[in-house]
């Protein structure tokens, strides 16, 4: 890999000459193979792996497995995620020790939501959000995988926050960067980064922080990371941060042998740089911020509440007679239906936290929606199809549908949304497939044949099967 030269003098200027040159070296090498555990899908540990100090679910693999043709991996039995990545476990799990509402500002595709569902306390609500539409996709479907009921993608820019003032208790930040830190992994970050594209970026982060600023809580945690190295994007603006926007850097206890970089511009704050000649993985800059307690500015979760009772005495009086009711038989297909708020939307049934409606209310009358809590059902005429949503749902009734494990071939051809043939022992109607006991999705049982549920955007579109398969179990 040939470095950008003004990369190599500003890097070399910034951690000086004998880190450099064991930096360089080391992107050299092939990137390490990571992966982390969905412990409400999976129990095993992975073959031929090594923990990830950092994280309670994670594992460094020997080799790399064929994910594309592992069923588990479109199951949501794991998320493949750069092991640095996963640092931002240690925030979470240091700072947050109660139900907090989060959001994750730039989430796409999903790492460190997925992670954030699998930390943050029981009873949690995170807000996924991406601002590049086809990127939101990848979210909702990640995120719909790894099954969690307490989560709302959405597909909105920064700025389209505003209303929401002091509504969160934890914002991550994993802003988009000159991502030097992945240089090792993806060459085009290489062919793209430029000193003038450096510029762009720290601005363009200072910008997204001050939308979004508002939007924490007095006393909340803002979670900054970048996947690069410069001072710019990195310590500069965690010390503008704290400076301008008025917050205390705090302190993340890390285990010594991680080989966690500190601050290298000779400031004081703490700040976790993960460097890859220094630790296995790539690179990572993050820093934990407290935003002043008494900094009340643009604070209005009263009005916003006033607001909310008011829309919802509109609403009610608009919707008259017109209200589609959710049939009893589809709230049954979910534990503790009860816990939830019940809407039918177009024929689309959803279940959401109950615990969480106002603040359901208020993001669907702010922010652009593309999934929340669990997508039980559509209906159709008197027909209610199950949705795929409520087969990777880990709070599915366990007994509403007859379960059929596939074989292999058999799990492949269904992620490739082609026709199922299941034993003839399997009851009619609705099925829910899995592969090793692990959900896949639905299929329509109509005896001779299974009609294939699965969503046609996320299918497998190779039709070729490697020779050498490797999974990961
Ligand atoms: C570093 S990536 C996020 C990775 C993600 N957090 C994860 O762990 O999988 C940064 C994201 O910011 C998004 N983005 C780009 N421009 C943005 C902007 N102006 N405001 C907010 N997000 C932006 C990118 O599309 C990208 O998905």
């Amino acid at each position: 890999m040939n470095l950008p030269s003004d990369f190599v003098t500003r890097t070399r200027s910034l951690m000086g000459e004998e880190q450099f040159e064991k930096l360089a070296e080391a992107l050299q090498h092939d990137t390490p193979v990571s992966i982390r555990l969905n412990r409400n899908k999976c129990r095993s540990v992975p073959a031929e792996s090594t923990s990830i100090p950092w994280c309670e679910t994670g594992y460094y693999l020997s080799t790399r497995p064929t994910f594309t043709f592992d069923p588990l991996f479109h199951a949501g039995s794991y998320y493949v995620q750069e092991a640095s990545s996963m640092f931002v476990e240690q925030a979470l799990r240091q700072y947050v020790h109660e139900p907090v509402v989060m959001l994750d500002l730039c989430a796409a595709p999903g790492g460190k939501s997925t992670l954030a569902r699998s930390v943050l306390p029981e009873g949690s609500m995170l807000v996924a959000n991406e601002v590049m539409r086809n990127r939101s996709q990848v979210l909702a479907e990640n995120l719909i995988k790894w099954g969690d009921e307490g989560v709302v993608v959405t597909n909105n820019d920064p700025a389209d926050f505003a209303p929401l003032q002091a509504v969160f208790d934890v914002i991550l930040t994993d802003v988009p960067c000159s991502g030097e830190g992945m240089f090792r992994k993806d060459p085009v970050a290489v062919d793209e980064w430029s000193v003038e594209n450096v510029d762009i970026c720290w601005q363009r982060q200072r910008r997204i922080l001050t939308d979004i600023w508002p939007c924490l809580k007095p006393g909340g945690f803002l979670i900054y990371s970048t996947c690069t190295y410069n001072r710019e994007e990195n310590e500069d603006n965690v010390s503008w941060i704290a400076r301008e926007l008025g917050a205390e850097i705090l302190p993340v206890a890390v285990g010594e042998e991680w080989n966690i970089t500190g601050n290298l511009t000779g400031g004081e704050f703490p700040v976790y740089r993960f460097l890859p000649h220094r630790t296995v993985g790539e690179g990572l800059f993050l820093a934990v911020l407290r935003k002043n307690e008494d900094d009340t500015l643009g604070s209005s979760s009263d009005s916003m509440g006033k607001r909310l009772k008011k829309d919802k005495k509109k609403k009610g009086q608009k919707a008259g007679g017109q209200t589609v009711v959710c049939p009893k038989d589809v709230k049954a297909w979910v534990n503790r239906p009860e816990d939830y708020l019940w809407t039918v939307d177009n024929n689309i049934v959803t279940a959401f936290p109950v615990a969480y409606q106002d603040l359901y209310e208020m993001i669907k009358s702010t922010l652009k929606v593309l999934h929340a809590g669990v997508t039980v059902a559509e209906l159709k005429g008197k027909d209610c199809i199950p949705d795929h949503s409520l087969a990777m749902s880990t709070r599915r009734c366990e007994d509403c549908f007859p379960v059929a494990n596939l074989t292999y071939e058999q799990a492949i051809a269904y992620l490739r949304k082609e026709a199922v043939v299941l034993d003839a022992g399997v009851p009619r109607g609705y099925v829910l497939v899995a592969y090793q006991d692990v959900p896949l999705g639905f299929v329509k049982n109509i005896g001779n044949r299974a009609n294939n549920l699965y969503p046609q955007e996320w299918r497998i579109r190779s039709g070729y099967l490697p020779e050498n398969l490797k999974m990961v179990f």
